[in-house]
């Protein structure tokens, strides 16, 4: 059996439905050539069984380790493994998350920190090894750095404990099969689950599976685009936490749930006519345009939508202005409150357009970032 392994997951965008996909309406979203990287080392059988496992965040400059008998004297009244996280189990994990120090600015991490505790003793037990994450991602950003951090470590994980790619041949990048994609998918939304509070699953189901995908109640659909779509990324990087905004609309859903369902039926439709859109032939630039017109006007009324499940944020008013001065149509992406806003790049805009509008916005103290969506998903490798 392998003893080490490393996985890679990617980010994602929402191009619609976001906190609507959490009340079980539909959403569509797209993966990102932005990845959590996993390097997991098991350590052998033959090595004493009093070793540590560590966590080690290396951009951040952190690791964290815990010796494994403790782990196992913690748990072991729990009875693992647990296919999901009980309050009791929340609670141990808890304890050992609060001894750990955090930089003032990094206190969020703790939410990570728990879910790969869980994750870890969970898949693996008690047995020492070590896990290194770097990442592309911005964390708490709305680019997905929860799930794709929750994949990546899930599937590292299950690869060396020989529940997935135990008859592995293959060198090199590779995907999983199917079912291995779906083992994979459901621990990473067990970890969101301790992340987010209330997550849809759409973060993790994109990230693992990758592509375009419509998403409902835990169903996904593949969408193929007949052509590239382009986005361009805009971080405000005003800080949110996709917890207490998700739970902030719950709290509004409460206070006003007949005009909230209407909202999100509204969102729903959206979803459906933006999947339909996509999937749509266009082959000239006269199709091709109407076709980004339609997205456009779209993504417009959804960033309308969403300002009334109060998640927008003045950042994000601010790129919406600067964009529509260039006649570009822009929504936030992810939970809102801050973190990224989309706009697409219509095929035929001139790449000078681009560069004013990238310029205008990064004078305002953003960061900009053009992406192709819609490509692979979880990847592992042995070798
Ligand atoms: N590379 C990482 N290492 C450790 N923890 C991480 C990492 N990436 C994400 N996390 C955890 O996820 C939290 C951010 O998740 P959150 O869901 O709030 O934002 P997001 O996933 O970036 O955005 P969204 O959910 O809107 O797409 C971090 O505070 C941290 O706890
Ligand atoms: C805000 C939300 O809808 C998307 C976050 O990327 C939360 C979720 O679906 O879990
Ligand atoms: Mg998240």
């Amino acid at each position: 059996m392998a003893l080490e392994v490393r996985a890679r997951a990617p980010g994602k965008i929402i191009l619609s439905g976001e906190h609507a996909v959490v009340h079980g309406f539909t959403a569509v979203a797209a993966a990102i050539d932005l990845h959590t990287y996993v390097y997991f080392r098991l350590h052998s059988t033959s090595d004493n069984d009093d070793g540590l496992v560590e966590l080690e965040l290396k951009d951040l400059g952190l690791v964290f380790s815990w010796p494994s008998q403790r782990l196992r004297e913690m748990f072991s009244e729990l009875g693992l493994p647990s296919k999901t996280c009980s309050p009791e189990c929340l609670k141990v994990i808890t304890s050992l998350v609060e001894e750990l120090s955090f930089p003032e600015a990094k206190i969020g991490l703790s939410s990570g920190v728990s879910a790969f505790l869980y994750l870890y003793t969970s898949i693996i037990g008690y047995r020492p090894g070590k896990v290194r994450v770097t990442s592309d991602l911005p964390l708490g950003s709305g680019l997905g750095s929860s799930a794709s951090f929750c994949v990546s470590v899930s599937a590292a994980l299950l690869a060396l404990s020989g529940a997935v790619c135990a008859d592995n041949q293959q060198k090199g990048w590779f995907v999983m099969r199917e079912n291995e994609l779906e083992l994979v998918n459901k621990w990473a939304f067990q970890g969101e689950r301790i992340i987010h509070g209330k997550p849809s699953g759409i973060d993790n189901t994109v990230s693992t599976f990758g592509s375009m995908i419509m998403f409902r109640l835990s169903e996904l659909t593949r969408l193929k685009s007949s052509g590239p779509i382009r986005m361009l990324i805009t971080n405000t990087k005003v800080g949110r936490n996709t917890k207490a905004l998700v739970a902030g609309v719950s709290e509004r859903t409460q206070r006003h749930p007949d005009a909230m369902a209407a909202v999100f039926t509204a969102v729903d439709s959206i979803s459906k006519e933006l999947s339909d859109v996509i999937q749509s032939a266009a082959h000239d630039d006269v199709s091709i345009t109407a076709k980004e017109e339609k997205l456009e006007e779209l993504m417009e009324m959804n960033q309308g939508l969403l300002q009334c499940m109060g998640v927008s944020h003045a950042s994000i008013e601010t790129v919406l202005r600067t964009t529509l001065r260039y006649k570009l149509a822009s929504k936030l992406t992810g939970a809102g409150g801050g973190g990224c806003v989309l706009t697409l790049l219509p095929t035929l805009l001139p790449s000078t357009i681009v560069d004013k509008v990238i310029s205008e916005l990064e004078a305002c103290g953003f960061q900009c970032l053009k992406v192709e969506v819609g490509g692979k998903g979880l990847e592992v490798c042995f070798t």
